[in-house]
């Protein structure tokens, strides 16, 4: 099981949600520079999202726990990163991992009538290496 804390964010809204998630994918950085990492490999990436919001559902949830791990986990988990279709034309970085992630998670919650956000997405792909994803804020109106 995954217990880790992770960086916090600041935010203004009175509910914040954190969801983990562990998945195996396979990737290769198509690139002269890339060294080790041109050749195909895999990791076991652990997987922090954090929404916020001020509403709730119906159900009394922000947004479902299991909707979030099917956005993701369904999508990448045993796959070649390379083959998916954000990764057609950018690497599978685990910058670019974390910013797809938070585009997928964003795109789901905008479908949804108590308006959660993502605020933040974190990505580990070693035990020794990991990226945080922040939108940058929205400018008012
Ligand atoms: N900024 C980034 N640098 C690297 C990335 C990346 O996604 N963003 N990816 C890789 C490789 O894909 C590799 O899988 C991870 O590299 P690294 O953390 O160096 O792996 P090690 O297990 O060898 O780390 P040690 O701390 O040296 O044990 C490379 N760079
Ligand atoms: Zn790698």
């Amino acid at each position: 099981m995954i217990h880790q804390l992770y960086p916090s964010v600041v935010h203004p809204y009175t509910f914040e949600l954190n969801k983990d998630m562990q998945l195996a994918a396979a990737h290769y950085i198509d690139h002269k520079e890339a060294g080790k990492c041109r050749q195909l490999h895999g990791h076991t990436y652990v997987i922090n999202l954090t929404i916020g919001g001020d509403e709730l559902n119906e159900l009394g949830f922000l947004v479902d726990f299991k909707t979030l791990k099917q956005t993701i986990h369904d999508r990448f988990d045993h796959t070649l990163l390379n083959e998916d279709e954000y990764f057609n034309n950018q690497p599978p970085s685990t910058e670019k991992m974390a910013e797809t992630i938070y585009q997928l998670v964003e795109n789901q919650l905008l479908q949804l009538k108590n308006k959660p956000t993502c605020l933040q997405v974190f990505v580990r792909e070693t035990p020794t290496s990991y990226v945080i994803y922040r939108p940058k804020e929205q400018a008012n109106g």
